[in-house]
């Protein structure tokens, strides 16, 4: 038989060209399955969060994770964008910092006020499937605490699987299953540096009670209770969407939300003692069943988070602003 020549190939979509060039992902520290021994140290993070606090005049009390359903792929409107005084720093431009690679994620830092207090934000995120170890995703979470934030507020798009929940919606997230870890995943992975946290950190109060309630109040200030809605996440490696039969084993745990971020985040940020308010944007209903005839997509996940995003943005400033009040009257 002769063999096969690309050229010959007759399928348009084959021959698509890709939109940017795909970026070198580095894997340092991977052993081969992705967990890793090794991390960046102490120092090497130090020199990261200096070289940024370098380049702001305020020390940002929260830091914000923009995931798919907030990202920065539709300039005029989202969260980010609407940051005052803004400095934006590109990935590429900060030593040592990973870049990211998914459309929809625009890959810069974002300090400023929202609402007059200083944040953080994360234009863009690190997941796992883009080729980098857990640790690496995490990387910025523990460069913000060096830097001086309290909180972390991590969003993220999910496929919702529990059957009340409809596109559009924003979950609550109450908990997670680290389904990663199961295998022994998990961004703590290798040896503790005890500057960070503790060894063995607990993980039972991970989403702050507090901020739960607070954003359940402002959702009925906003008369948008009617899709707020609280639950239970869970990551998987990706890039694949699910099976059916995957899924329908999740929903059986109790998983409310499926997406491929947040959980390593959230475990590093407890590690570190910051408090962690998170959300899903509930971007596609996970097909649960063989008869379903839709699939879910990427650009579907985007098109949600741009239809959410005014909703979003309210949602999150106002979090912000009574976070911060209620820290301050906290001990
Ligand atoms: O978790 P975020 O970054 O919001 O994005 C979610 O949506 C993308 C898939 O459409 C995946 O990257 C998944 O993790
Ligand atoms: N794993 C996963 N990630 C998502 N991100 C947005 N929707 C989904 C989904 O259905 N599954």
């Amino acid at each position: 038989m002769a063999p096969i020549n690309a050229n010959d190939i007759n399928d348009a979509k084959a021959f698509v060209p890709a939109k940017k060039a795909l970026p070198e992902v580095d894997t340092e520290g991977s052993n081969g399955n992705g967990t890793t021994s090794k991390g960046y140290s102490y120092e090497t993070l130090l020199e990261i969060a200096n070289f940024l606090i370098s380049r702001v005049s305020d020390t940002p009390r929260i830091g914000i994770i923009c995931g798919s359903g907030m990202g920065s792929y539709w300039k005029e409107g989202s969260l980010a964008e609407t940051i005052s005084d803004a400095v934006k720093i590109s990935y590429e431009d900060i030593p040592n910092f990973p870049v990211s690679t998914v459309e929809g994620h625009h890959g810069q830092l974002v300090f400023g006020k929202i609402c007059g207090i200083p944040v953080v934000a994360m234009q863009g995120r690190f997941h796992y499937f883009e080729g980098y170890p857990l640790w690496k995703c995490c990387l910025p979470v523990r460069v913000m605490k060096l830097i001086g934030i309290k909180t972390l507020i991590v969003t993220n798009a999910a496929g919702g699987l529990n059957p009340n929940y409809k596109v559009g919606d924003i979950m609550i997230v109450k908990d997670h299953i680290n389904m990663m870890g199961f295998s022994g995943n998990n961004p703590l992975h290798g040896p503790n540096d005890e500057r960070f946290g503790p060894r063995f950190p607990p993980m039972s109060k991970a989403y702050n009670f507090e901020y739960r309630k607070i954003a359940k109040e402002i959702a009925k200030e906003l008369n948008i209770d009617d899709i707020v809605r609280e639950g239970v996440y869970t990551c998987l490696g990706g890039p694949n969407f699910e099976t059916v039969a995957e899924l329908n084993m999740l929903k059986m745990v109790g998983v409310d939300s499926v997406g491929m971020s947040t959980v390593h985040e959230v475990i590093t940020a407890r590690h570190c003692d910051l408090k962690v308010f998170a959300l899903s944007l509930i971007t596609n209903e996970c097909v649960t069943s063989y008869d379903i005839i839709g699939e879910a997509n990427h650009e579907e996940v985007l098109d949600v988070g741009r239809m959410r995003q005014d909703v979003l943005r309210q949602f999150v400033s106002k979090l912000v602003e009574r976070i911060t009040q209620l820290d301050a009257n906290s001990p």
